[in-house]
């Protein structure tokens, strides 16, 4: 049985979710999609998306297509996929999750990463995050979650660059330091293709092997590896730490990729995953690797986590092509690159004279 792919949309107020979702369950492609809207005391548009797609949207509580959901999203899931079994809703193929503006998204992946029992039915597919190209400087200034709706997405759609005041390229590329590896789309009024935003994700990279080098992206944070030496060289000589607004939320936030050679031994690797999520869980956004474990050198195990909570190790039947180098890319928040990289190689071998306690425990930076 093949498993529902589920979507996250988040993004700030106001940013464009519902008008991009409007446009794209216009789409072919999107006609059998569920939607789950998680939104409190905004119904009006949303009320208008429903009754313009209705028979594209399949809502949630209590078979009503047009109504707000409390949030329960494993009730709400299974209810859904209970009544799809039972043919009381259209067979729907693919689920859209509009959270609110204000959420974090990690409580929502986490859920959809770890719980049994949606495990079974549904697979998380790409994590969407509007961004507006009007505000989101600012919106990205003020708001931490902001920053985190950022740094947790697959895809960036950047909107409302028909505005004057739209300042689209500077936010790009804030984007892109922010978060390397997420593709970075724009849209007017919520137009963009449907499949640039779908089948970003973890399982649709199982199924299909050759696209992990795509799911990692390791590249796009080597290319930015620059911003996270530059920030260093200012902090080491006593200098201003930065160049930047000191207040900026996303300038505590750092993207890197490490690169190792050497296979590395099942249990030190998980230890250090252990450590790492013990010492700065809440301050580790993302991160993916592609790995090398020494025990089994032909198939390399495919790690996805977000915060403190990592989804069960995937096992590729082979190597997409003849780099058998272990690679993980890390968006964080002030834990820098170094120390990330001093973990590792004391508890994987590179470096046996360290203490891996100490350093594990060591949190400066
Ligand atoms: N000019 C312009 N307006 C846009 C664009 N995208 C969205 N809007 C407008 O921005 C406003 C907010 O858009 P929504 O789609 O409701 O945003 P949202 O993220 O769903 O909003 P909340 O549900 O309140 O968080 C609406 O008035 C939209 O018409 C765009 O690309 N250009």
């Amino acid at each position: 049985m093949s498993l529902l792919p589920v979507s996250i949309l988040t993004g700030f107020l106001g940013s464009g979710k519902t008008t991009l979702l409007r446009h794209l369950l216009g789409q072919p492609e999107l006609s059998d999609t569920a939607v789950i809207v998680n939104e409190f005391g905004e119904v009006g548009l949303d009320h208008m998306l429903v009754a313009d797609s209705e028979e594209k949207i399949v809502e949630l509580n209590s078979g009503c297509l047009c109504c707000t959901v409390r949030w329960d999203l494993v009730t709400t899931l299974d209810e859904l996929y209970a009544k799809r079994e039972a043919g009381s809703i259209p067979a729907f193929s693919r689920v859209v999750i509009e959270t609110t503006g204000l959420a974090d998204p990690a409580p929502v992946l986490h859920t959809l990463m770890n719980d049994p029992k949606l495990a079974a039915r549904f697979r998380l597919d790409s994590v969407i995050t509007v961004v507006d190209g009007v505000n989101g400087l600012a919106t990205l200034d003020r708001h931490e979650e902001a920053v985190k709706q950022a740094a947790v997405a697959d895809r960036l759609v950047i909107t409302k660059g028909d505005l004057p005041e739209a300042e689209v390229d500077t936010l790009e590329s804030r984007l892109g330091q922010l978060n390397p590896g997420a593709a970075r789309l724009r849209a007017i009024m919520g137009e963009v293709p449907a499949d640039a935003l779908f089948g970003a994700g973890f399982y649709a990279l199982e199924e299909r092997g050759e696209d992990v080098r795509r799911w990692l992206r390791e590249e796009a944070y080597q290319d930015a590896a620059g911003h996270d030496h530059a920030e260093h060289a200012h902090a080491h000589d006593g200098s201003q730490a930065h160049a930047h607004d000191v207040n900026r939320h996303d300038d505590h936030i750092r993207a890197f990729s490490i690169v190792r050679e050497e296979p590395v031994s099942g249990a030190r690797f998980s230890l250090f995953l252990e450590l790492l999520v013990a010492n700065r869980g809440p301050d580790i956004l993302r991160v993916k690797g592609i790995v090398n474990i020494a025990e089994k050198p032909d198939k390399p195990a495919v790690i996805h986590g977000v915060q403190h909570l990592f989804h069960p190790v995937a096992w590729m039947d082979s190597w997409p092509d003849a780099d058998r180098s272990t690679r993980l890319v890390f968006i964080t928040r002030d834990v820098s690159r170094d120390w990330v990289e001093k973990l590792l190689d004391a508890l994987t071998g590179e470096r046996e004279e360290t203490d891996p306690v100490l350093q594990a425990g060591d949190r400066r930076e």
